[in-house]
């Protein structure tokens, strides 16, 4: 690539640009610099890539690239100064990464993102396409999987993937477009053929100054990343779906609504049943009746924005809804990974933020017939602003509330937990999480039901800066198993 070919992709213009100068590849992390790359600085929220700029010309970068008020040190390669360098990289990686699959969706909002990506990723292969999902579980394909990373890769890396999917003949894609990524811009240089939205609540007020930021962000695959006349899938029934609705409209977007108050496809009648729910829904003049084998109330608002994702990129209707029956939920997200011998049911699940534990607290309600207990603690080095919150979330909805740890991370737990605690004082409170799961297991009665919340799929906790193999999946069979005879 040329550095000249930067005008062409519209991010910078003629007079600045060294002519003829060739470059082999693009990073903006010094440490990864290869000679002939072009160093992108970027201003982050612990350093300043600036600062590395010396190291970068030394590794052999041919030129930099950074924003218009960087403070660079002395280097004698080429210096470009952009407006949104950000974007400069994300638009270069795509350049030189070719090529995408041919259609490749994204979903963003506060829950569900995972969710939404798997199930599209199945529709998708239950039509006969080789499709790949990827986000906060990590990657999973027919012909590539990663286990969790970011749930929306840095664009190098991203487009280092999207390549590789291609090469071995993925053609659809689903994938996450979390805050940190759409404000990072790490999914502009993805050739989006539609995008959808689930909700919005409270979430990463430790990154966003206010809500109205974290709504910008997320609305910029809608108003930024989507072109005129490509599908926004909208689930209809959050109280933030006017906003993504309006944006989409306003974008020239062919906004379709999903849900009770769908137009695309309209929500008609549910039956909840222990592990499975009978919908009925309409979608261009037919009615369907989809059996989805999986519990909660919220997987229902998922599945439906991944049929209108499936069905808006050339998926027939019949065949998406037949595809819901077969539906395998997410790892770790309202999962069930056992019953004890009295038969009461134990789920893990990833709620790890206040909306996300009423939904799953309010959707094990209606087929418990005892007490719906929960396990979970909060992350450190997070907004701390939730704590109380999902306390009081759980001292509504739950009869038997533990509170444990989460990833301290690099925070004191006790002072994680006592932030929790002030709003639930009935709680017990077992800092060992393996403690805590094994004494909530082993409370549990016929007709009741856990839910361990907040690390989902993780195999890990962080504290004191110290990571150790943890699996709440692991934790919870080797309690059931305690309780056998
Ligand atoms: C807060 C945040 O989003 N940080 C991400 C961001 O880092 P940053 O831009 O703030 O970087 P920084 O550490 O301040 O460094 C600034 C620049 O200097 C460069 N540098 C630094 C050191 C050096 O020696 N040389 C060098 O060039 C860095 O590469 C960087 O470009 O860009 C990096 C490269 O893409 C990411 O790895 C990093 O993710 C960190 C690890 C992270 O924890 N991110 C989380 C919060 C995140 O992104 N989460 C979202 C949402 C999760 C969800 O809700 O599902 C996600 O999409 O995963
Ligand atoms: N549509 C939904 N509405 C409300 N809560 C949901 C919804 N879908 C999932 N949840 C809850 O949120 C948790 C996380 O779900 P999921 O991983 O699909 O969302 P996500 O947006 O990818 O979250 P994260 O940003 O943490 O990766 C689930 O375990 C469940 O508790
Ligand atoms: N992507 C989220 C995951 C949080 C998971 C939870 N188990 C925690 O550690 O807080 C974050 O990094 O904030
Ligand atoms: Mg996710």
């Amino acid at each position: 690539m040329r550095l000249q070919d930067l005008e062409e992709l519209a991010i910078a213009n003629a007079y600045q640009l060294p002519r003829g100068l060739e470059f082999c590849g693009v990073t903006a992390d010094s440490r990864n610099v290869a000679k002939g790359d072009v160093f992108v600085a970027l201003a982050g929220s612990k350093t300043d890539g600036a600062r590395y700029a010396a190291d970068a010309e030394t590794a052999g970068a041919v030129a930099v690239l950074c924003g218009e008020n960087a403070e660079m040190g002395t280097i004698t390669i080429p210096i470009v100064r952009l407006r949104d360098p950000r974007r400069a990289l994300a638009l270069m990686a795509a350049r030189l990464h070719a090529p995408q699959p041919d259609t490749v969706v994204a979903v963003t909002g506060t829950a569900g993102k995972t969710s939404v990506a798997s199930f599209t990723r199945q529709v998708y292969a239950h039509a006969g396409m080789d499709a790949a999902s990827i986000g906060t579980t990590g990657v999973a394909s027919p012909s590539i999987t990663i286990e969790g990373s970011l749930t929306t890769p840095d664009p190098v890396v991203l487009h280092q993937l999207l390549r590789d999917l291609a090469s071995a003949g993925t053609t659809h894609v689903a994938m996450e477009a979390s805050s940190h990524g759409l404000d990072q811009r790490r999914l502009d240089g993805v050739k989006l053929a539609a995008g959808a939205f689930t909700n919005l609540g409270r979430d990463h007020m430790d990154y966003h100054p206010t809500v109205d930021d974290y709504l910008a962000a997320k609305l910029r695959l809608f108003d930024t990343l989507l072109g005129k006349g490509q599908p926004a899938v909208i689930f209809a029934d959050d109280t933030f779906s006017a906003a993504a609705e309006a944006a989409s409209r306003e974008a020239g977007l062919d906004v379709r609504t999903v849900g009770r108050k769908g137009a695309f496809i309209a929500l008609k009648r549910v039956e909840h049943e222990r592990h499975r729910q009978i919908a009925e829904v309409a979608c261009g003049g037919e009615t369907y009746r989809v059996e989805l084998p999986l519990a909660g109330d919220f997987q229902i608002a998922n599945a439906l924005v991944s049929a209108g994702l499936a069905i808006s990129t050339g998926v027939e209707a019949e065949t998406a809804f037949a595809a819901l029956e077969h539906l395998k939920g997410a790892p770790g997200r309202l999962d069930l990974v056992g019953q004890t011998p009295n038969g009461a049911l134990v789920y893990v699940d990833y709620a790890h933020k206040p909306d996300a534990l009423e939904q799953v607290l309010l959707s094990v309600r209606p087929f418990t017939t005892g007490k719906v207990s929960v396990v979970f603690g909060a992350g450190g080095d997070r907004d701390p602003g939730k704590r109380p919150i999902m306390g009081e979330v759980a001292a509504r909805l739950a009869d038997r509330v533990i509170v444990t740890d989460d990833n301290p991370r690099s925070e004191d737990p006790e002072c994680i937990r006592a932030a929790i605690m002030k709003t639930v004082p009935g709680a017990a409170e077992i800092g060992d999480r393996r403690e805590a799961i094994r004494e909530a297991v082993c409370r549990l009665e016929r007709g009741d039901t856990l839910i361990i919340a907040g690390k989902g799929h993780e195999t890990g906790q962080t504290a004191h800066g110290v990571t150790r193999h943890f699996s709440d999946h692991e934790e919870a069979r080797a309690a059931i198993e305690e309780l056998r005879p």
